[in-house]
């Protein structure tokens, strides 16, 4: 393997409760608000741009929480943000957004610029509640696409039942903290030990 792998540390974020500031409005950043909608239709989004894309505007009238400002950065935009995602055209303008984030100890994205990234986006596959994000530590985010798709439709539809069922099992479970790891380790056992056909 190229160095030390991959060191990222995945955690899933409720964006119900936290609010996203994009700046820039064109082809990446509707593609990551876009992104984040599909995963988390109720997530606070503020646009800033001068020119915003008709995808986002459609969105900013479907999503109560979605809100668009034709205008260009300023720092103040940043305030009340809890994440950035600088996606402008502008290099210097993303650089400046990191810089002002930063400033304000607020974690950002730059589109543009990995190394000046505290978070990436990843490939999500979906099924129901389970969700599983992928990351190439930015080596290929192409390949995660395509990993994506392959694990869509290698996972049936039919993986959401069963997560189902063991929720039920669950908050059914009388005892103490040990009984529950050792009871669902066993109920689940087969998932590990049967090989696919
Ligand atoms: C580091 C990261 C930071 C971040 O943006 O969060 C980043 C950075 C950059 N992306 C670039 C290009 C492309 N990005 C995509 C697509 C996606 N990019 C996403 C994430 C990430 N992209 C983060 C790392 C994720 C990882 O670990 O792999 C995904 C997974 C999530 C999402 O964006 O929602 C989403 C797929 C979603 C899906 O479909 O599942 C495509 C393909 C396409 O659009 O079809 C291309 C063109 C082809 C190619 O380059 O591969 C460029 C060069 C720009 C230029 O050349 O000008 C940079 C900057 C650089 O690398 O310098
Ligand atoms: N991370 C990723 O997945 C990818 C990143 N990129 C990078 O993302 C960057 C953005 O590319 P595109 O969206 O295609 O550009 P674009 O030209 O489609 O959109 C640029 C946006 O920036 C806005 N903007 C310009 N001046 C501004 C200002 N002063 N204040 C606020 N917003 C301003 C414009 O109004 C427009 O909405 C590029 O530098 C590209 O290298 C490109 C592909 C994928």
């Amino acid at each position: 393997m190229n160095g030390k792998g991959n060191e990222l540390f995945p955690v899933f974020f409720r964006l119900d409760k936290l609010r996203i500031v994009v700046i820039g409005g064109g082809a990446v950043g509707t593609e990551k608000v876009g992104a984040i909608l599909k995963s988390s239709p109720a997530a606070a989004i503020h646009v800033v741009a001068p020119e915003i894309s008709a995808e986002i505007i459609a969105w900013s009238k479907q999503y109560p929480a979605v809100k668009v400002f034709h205008k260009a950065y300023d720092p103040h935009d940043l305030t009340g943000a809890d994440l950035v995602i600088a996606a402008t055209c502008i290099h210097v303008l993303n650089m400046q957004v990191q810089i002002d984030a930063k400033q304000k100890n607020i974690l950002i994205n730059v589109a543009d610029t990995p190394e000046l990234c505290d978070f990436y986006l990843s490939s999500v596959v979906q099924k129901g509640d389970l969700k599983i994000a992928i990351s190439t530590n930015g080596k290929s985010p192409t390949f995660a696409k395509r990993m994506r798709e392959v694990l869509e439709e290698a996972l049936p539809d039919s993986i959401d039942a069963i997560l189902q069922q063991l929720n039920q099992i669950r908050n059914k479970l009388k005892g103490d903290f040990e009984y529950k790891v050792q009871k669902m380790n066993e109920i689940t056992k087969a998932m590990k030990d049967e090989k696919p056909e």
